[in-house]
């Protein structure tokens, strides 16, 4: 008798307790987009690091904001006033400059007018006086947190990163990824693809997902269903943190994944998860030279493969990566469509949200690669869930995948 399959948030944790963390190295801040912080990161500046002007006018003294006033300098950006301002003078001043000693207040050029070195209100002075002021530190100060370990380096954060001192960043070890797909039904050509045969587009599409990830994906297959073809693709995964198979997982005659895996030297972890598509997902572990390789093995079908890939290969990735949250999260939204009530398996149905409503994508059988290409997310559909009218609310979770142009 074999375990009833997993709920999803059960195997999902399963999996993610089997990562250990890859080691830490430091990267130039150039190379670590999309790669997460191993450590928390303090700022080695203050920024800004002294009061700056955040408009083009003229700054001037405490309790001196009636005017008239005398020009005696300038404040330029990456050129400060050296001097400090007495009353009844002021000095010209540029965005991002830094404020001369005891200026109080940036009064726009918009607001003034001037006669050679002479100049008064033509305007309103700033309320409150010092609306034109960026204090020291407003962003952060020195030795603050400014990123806390395990967050994304995104564009921003890697501006950040830079703007806090740093060139360097510590991130974890880009995961090694092997991708193989395997059935003997696979013509490697698309161009090229018999009648009896169906073209091998799991491979290309769990590589590329995990692309977007900062990996090293390697591909091989199609692999034919037969124990020494399974073995020699095997043979080459020595190296990989993740081996990620595709196909042979249920239950047939011909699916000799597990076995494939068993006789490598990999222990299975739980195999089935409650879901669909998706439910006869492999995990298993192989400890080599002290060293952990987790193996997922994803259904055939592709949907199956795209939506256990999304579940659990990217969240495995990125974990491996140090994300403090590598798990998907849905989020609300309104049914523009009913849907019929949900069976006994957990359903990720693809569909197309219009940035207002969602609707299901026509074909839900997992082989459709038409319906998966036109959809933007998943609508969770908890098990046995009763039938919902349009209006309804409804939990996606988002696919980058394209999906409405
Ligand atoms: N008696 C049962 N039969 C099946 C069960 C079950 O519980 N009892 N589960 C079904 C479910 S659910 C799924 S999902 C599939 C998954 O089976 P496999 O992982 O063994 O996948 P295959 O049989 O190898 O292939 C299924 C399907 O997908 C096509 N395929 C496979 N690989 C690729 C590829 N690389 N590129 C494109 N298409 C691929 C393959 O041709 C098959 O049509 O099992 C059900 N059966
Ligand atoms: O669950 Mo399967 O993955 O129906 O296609």
């Amino acid at each position: 008798m074999h375990e009833p399959p997993l709920p999803l948030e059960e195997a999902q944790a399963r999996l993610l307790a089997l990562v250990e963390p890859l080691p830490i190295e430091r990267v130039d801040i150039d190379g670590a987009l999309g790669r997460y912080l191993a450590e928390p990161l303090r700022a080695r500046r203050t920024q800004p690091p002294a009061a700056l002007s955040a408009m083009d006018g003229y700054a001037v003294a405490e309790d001196d904001f009636a005017g008239p006033w005398r020009v005696v300098g300038e404040s330029a950006a990456g050129h400060p006033f050296a001097g400090s301002l007495a009353r009844g003078e002021a000095v010209r001043i540029s965005t991002g400059a830094r404020l001369p000693a005891n200026a109080a207040c940036v009064i726009v050029q918009e607001d003034i007018a001037r006669a050679d070195d002479h100049i008064s209100l033509s305007g309103e002075p700033p309320s409150p006086p010092h609306k034109h002021i960026r204090p020291c530190g407003l962003d952060f100060h020195m030795d603050e947190q400014v990123l806390p370990a395990g967050a994304r380096l995104g564009p921003a954060q890697l501006a950040l990163a830079i703007s806090a001192g740093h060139r360097h960043l510590p991130v974890r070890r880009a995961p090694r990824v092997l991708v193989m797909d395997s059935g003997d039904e696979l013509a490697a050509d698309p161009e090229n693809c018999r009648e009896h045969q169906v073209p091998a587009s799991n491979g290309a599409m769990l590589a590329a997902m995990a692309r977007g990830l900062p990996c090293e994906v390697q591909r091989i297959g199609p692999v034919p269903d037969a124990m020494d073809a399974l073995a020699e693709a095997l043979a080459q995964a020595d190296d990989a943190d993740v081996i990620v198979t595709s196909g042979g997982a249920s239950v047939g005659d011909h699916d000799l994944v597990k076995p494939a895996l068993e006789a490598w030297g990999a222990e299975l972890g739980f195999w089935r998860v409650a879901i669909k598509p998706g439910k006869p997902l492999i995990v298993a572990t192989r400890e080599k030279s002290g060293r952990r390789q987790i193996v997922l093995g994803l259904p055939g079908n592709p949907v199956s493969s795209h939506v256990t890939a999304y579940l659990f290969m990217l969240p495995l990735l990125r974990a491996l990566l140090g994300a403090a949250h590598p798990l998907p999260q849905a989020f609300p939204v309104r049914l523009g469509a009913p849907l019929p009530a949900n069976g006994g398996r957990r359903t990720f149905m693809r569909a197309i949200w219009d940035f207002d409503t969602v609707s299901p994508a026509a074909v839900q059988d997992s082989s459709a690669l038409a319906a998966l290409a036109a959809s933007n997310v998943l609508i969770d559909r908890p098990a046995n869930a009763p039938a919902a009218e349009a209006g309804a609310q409804a939990h996606v979770f988002w696919l980058e995948n394209g999906g409405i142009a």
